[in-house]
């Protein structure tokens, strides 16, 4: 498939058509006011109440299971023609029922998912199972569904969104990454063309012109990060900056900005991995900017550079580890003022130099190479913390970027200048119904309700779990760690059963290669540095004796299909090294076996030297762990590991709420939209 956008032939009526359409206004979003003082302490009330909900809601959803199954014979007897023909019958109460604000109609969804079934088996052969059907009803109810790893989201998101465009909803299936966005559109295109739905993909590069042709599909599979930014842009052509921007930009015209806009507005969307983009991608303000050089500049942060080589550590500034923080000591700020004041003008203010120093330490000391970010072709591009995945198009802000070059040698790249920025938060809470699917929910429920006011609906496996978990083995030193998982592996391998070694860092995933090579293991590594190659290698990952290190969940998404001879052995067993920030990752990990009611097991061995128990006022913590057995190692590390947990979440409440107040505020560069 290229990388334009996928059409179908027969397109349906563009939902410019009928009563409540988008046609009748320009661009279709909520609009959320500013809650008052009532409306909070409801919220307040809710989002205690509201997550704990998941079974009774699970049990409400059910209820489409049975009219559909009433459906399925008379519909098996029909044939392609009448098929679509009843579903274009279908289409005009669909179009009726299905508004903002209004809970879909169950008895309509029931028919829209049976004849997607049905068309499902006859086209791509394979019949939604009853469970998926729950699932779908939760995204079209606006929920997001938990469904373990393996369930076959994929397919199930066909029946939301077939439902969703039939009733005129332009519909949006966002993924995390290209491939997964253009796999999925590619898997599932028959079954929407059946239907005469097109489809629309929108990757990485895509000429403006193109991706206007794929939002205006009925479905666009697109990224979260392509899909947020367009949306910037749009606003920024909708001509909403105020003040300094609109000056920057000059007039934005009048007839001419419709033609500019690349979506339809905000109306329907199905996010998968719904954990990831929701939670995680969360902690990252989405930047638009452009470049702007200045030889000064890099001049002043090469002296910063060389200024922070010159400072020592304990007596110029201390280093906090958990929060990542430096902070200057009173020697370091007279230290810094007597260096400062040969370097000229922009070192002049106190509070300019110790930022500048304390943004070079920053670059030398807490972000760190193969961990948080990779250089490849004389470019520094950052890592994604929690997938692995490089993100070639980040950038860190406020001369951090820069600095991190100096300090590897490469070309310095030019400062970004910030035109508009949001949050994810902001962003989707703007659909008009937002839903997703996910293998982690229930860790993040609270936080999804407030956040975006999304319930989560836990929906059953179709078949009991086999996975086996043994409890975590937890030694003392990072060495003894990699030298027991060495030896598991051996074992395994002996006996033909493939082996994933989970890790957090690609660095760490380097050292656990290099055990396994002493140790004579063959084996394959996953790094960040192999993006392309990803899904292909996890894919793999299920033949007979096969070793193979990944950052905890590089190639999520990707199905690894387990050999007959796998089977029989015990399934593929995975490894977990050390313990991730979040729970959730952790379970995650954990899906990648045992998936569909197949064996497998599940174990971590860990160490008492692993990051989450790095930081200084969990010293004590450690030692007390050191001492105790191993019950008491088990418990510090969970303790470690929900405290970070904590901070995270605050981290993003304040990213959220500074977003929030940016509007209001004026010292700030670009609009915040
Ligand atoms: N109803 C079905 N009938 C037959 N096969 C199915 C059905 N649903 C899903 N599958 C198959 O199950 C496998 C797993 O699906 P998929 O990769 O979408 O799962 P997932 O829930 O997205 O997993 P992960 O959380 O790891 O991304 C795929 O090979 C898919 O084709």
């Amino acid at each position: 498939m290229s990388d334009a956008a996928l059409r179908f032939v027969d397109a349906p009526d563009r939902p410019a058509t009928g009563r409540r359409l988008p046609a009748l206004q320009p661009y279709p979003e909520r609009r959320l006011p500013r809650p008052d003082r009532l409306t909070r302490a409801v919220e307040a009330v809710r989002s205690v109440i509201v997550p704990r909900l998941a079974g009774m809601r699970t049990r409400r959803l059910r209820a489409v299971v049975a009219p559909a199954a009433a459906q399925a014979e008379r519909l098996r007897m029909l044939g392609d023609d009448a098929l679509r023909h009843e579903a274009l019958a279908l289409r005009h109460r669909l179009r009726a029922t299905m508004v903002p604000d209004r809970p879909p109609d169950t008895a309509l969804t029931a028919l829209a998912f049976a004849l997607v079934r049905e068309a499902s088996g006859r086209i791509l052969g394979m019949r939604h199972h009853d469970v998926q059907l729950v699932g779908a009803f939760a995204m079209v109810s606006g929920m997001i569904a938990e469904m373990d790893t393996g369930e076959g989201k994929t397919l199930t998101a066909t029946l939301a969104a077939v439902t969703m465009a039939l009733a005129g909803w332009p519909v949006h299936v966002v993924t995390v990454n290209d491939y997964l966005a253009k796999r999925d559109a590619e898997t599932m295109m028959p079954l929407y063309g059946f239907f005469g739905l097109d489809v629309g993909v929108v990757v990485q590069g895509l000429a403006p012109e193109a991706r206007r042709t794929a939002y205006a599909c009925a479905v666009t599979y697109c990224t979260n990060k392509e899909l947020a930014f367009d949306y910037l842009k749009d606003r920024l052509a909708l001509g909403q900056a105020r003040g300094a921007l609109r000056l920057k930009l000059g007039p934005l015209g009048g007839d001419d900005r419709a033609g500019k806009l690349l979506l339809r507005g905000l109306h329907f969307a199905i996010v998968d991995e719904a954990d990831s983009v929701f939670v995680d991608e969360a902690r990252t303000p989405l930047i638009l900017s452009r470049q702007a050089s200045s030889a000064a500049e890099a001049r002043l942060y090469e002296q910063a550079i060389a200024l922070a080589r010159d400072l020592a550590e304990g007596h110029d500034f201390v280093r906090h580890a958990a929060e990542r923080r430096l902070e200057l000591t009173a020697a370091g700020r007279a230290r810094v003022a007597a260096i400062a004041r040969g370097l000229g003008g922009d070192w002049r203010g106190r509070a300019n130099r110790e930022g500048l120093a304390l943004q070079a330490l920053t670059a030398l000391l807490t972000i760190d190479r193969d961990e948080h970010y990779i250089v490849r072709d004389g470019k520094v591009q950052m890592v994604d913390e929690y997938t692995g995945r490089i993100m070639p198009d980040r950038f860190w802000t406020d001369g951090l970027h820069q600095m991190i070059e100096i300090k590897e040698g490469c070309a310095i790249s030019g400062r970004r200048v910030t035109l508009a920025r949001m949050t994810y938060q902001r962003f989707f809470r703007r659909y008009r119904r937002l839903s997703g699917m996910t293998g982690t929910g229930r860790e993040i429920a609270g936080e999804l309700w407030r956040v975006y006011g999304l319930p989560v609906a836990r929906i059953p496996t179709h078949k009991p779990s086999r996975r086996v978990v043994l409890p975590d083995t937890v030694l003392i030193t990072a060495e003894e760690r990699w030298a027991a998982i060495a030896q598991e592996c051996r074992r395994l391998v002996a006996r033909g059963v493939p082996v994933l070694i989970g890790t957090r860092s690609v660095a760490a995933s380097e050292v656990m290669s290099r055990h396994l090579a002493t140790a004579g293991i063959d084996h394959v590594v996953l790094s960040a540095a192999q993006d392309a190659a990803e899904a292909e290698i996890v894919a793999q990952a299920g033949q007979p004796g096969r070793v193979t290190v990944a950052t905890n969940i590089a190639g999520r998404g990707t199905d690894i299909k387990i050999a007959e001879s796998v089977k029989a052995a015990g399934g593929l067993h995975v490894i977990m090294s050390e313990r991730h920030d979040a729970r959730r990752i952790d379970r995650q990990l954990a899906g990648r076996c045992a998936r569909q009611g197949e064996a497998g097991l599940f174990r971590a061995i860990l160490s008492l030297d692993d990051a989450i128990l790095a930081g200084s006022h969990l010293r004590w913590v450690r030692a007390l762990a050191r001492l105790g057995g191993p019950a008491a190692r088990r418990i510090a590390l969970r303790h470690a590991q929900k405290r970070a947990e904590r901070l995270h979440a605050r981290m993003r409440r304040d990213l959220l709420r500074n977003d929030e107040s940016l509007d209001h505020a004026l010292a700030f560069s670009g609009k915040s939209e």
